[in-house]
């Protein structure tokens, strides 16, 4: 999925922010990892929030995507650093591990903050081969995504590579879309004061035709 053959400037690309939220140890890492490398290796560097950037092709468009795996929104965290984060992000993937009660609460606590949000978001049950340790069922998950109005996914990071892949593609379809119709909306907005501006100006050269 990487463009390495893609030659373009930077400036050229479409850019998808995207932060990895959940508590501690779902597996963000692993799953932003397992994105961009194709590759899972087990443990990771915990220490700081990390931004990666990579080119990716998202059907056929070449888009700059910048993933924040973060914990922002874990318990210890400021109210300034979520605002930070939805600040910064187009779309956040949310993260929960099926094999954990605590980190679906987590998430659902998380949907609050959302409330007024209109950021993309899609959920994630990470770990699912840990099956015979499932404290999540599926449909809980589901109905969880229903009220988030979000896509879903309950997959493994550790055994899955094309799943991860496509939850990363949809978010970022999802905030190209969002991208698409925002700057409609703008372009409308601008079009709407132009086309006042035009109705302006044509009215003051009618003036300056002489009258019969
Ligand atoms: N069985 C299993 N283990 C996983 C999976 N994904 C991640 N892990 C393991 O879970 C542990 C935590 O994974 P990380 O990716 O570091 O989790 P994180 O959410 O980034 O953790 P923090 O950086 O502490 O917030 C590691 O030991 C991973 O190997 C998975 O899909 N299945």
């Amino acid at each position: 999925m990487t463009t390495r053959g893609i030659r373009r400037k930077k400036s050229y690309l479409v850019d998808a922010k995207i932060a990895v939220c959940g508590q501690k140890s779902v597996g963000k890492s692993a799953l932003t990892v397992r994105f961009l490398t194709k590759r899972y290796i087990g443990e990771y560097d915990h220490q700081a929030d990390k931004v990666h950037k990579h080119e990716i092709l998202v059907d056929t468009e070449a888009v700059l995507v910048e993933i924040w795996d973060t914990c922002m929104f874990d318990e210890n965290d400021s109210i300034s650093s979520k605002a930070e984060a939805l600040a910064w992000c187009d779309g956040l993937l949310l993260v929960y591990s099926i094999n954990d009660r605590d980190s679906f609460n987590f998430i659902k606590k998380v949907k609050q903050e959302l409330q007024n949000s209109d950021t993309p978001v899609l959920l994630i049950g990470n770990k699912a081969d840990l099956i015979h340790l499932r404290q999540v069922s599926t449909e809980e998950g589901e109905i969880l995504a229903k009220d988030f109005d979000c896509k879903f996914y309950e997959i493994s990071a550790a055994e899955q590579v094309h799943q991860v892949s496509d939850a990363f593609l949809d978010l970022c379809r999802e905030i190209l879309q969002a991208k698409r119709k925002s700057k409609q909306s703008f372009i409308d907005k601008i079009d709407r004061m132009l086309g006042g501006a035009r109705y302006y100006s044509r009215g003051k050269s009618d003036s300056a035709i002489q009258k019969e």
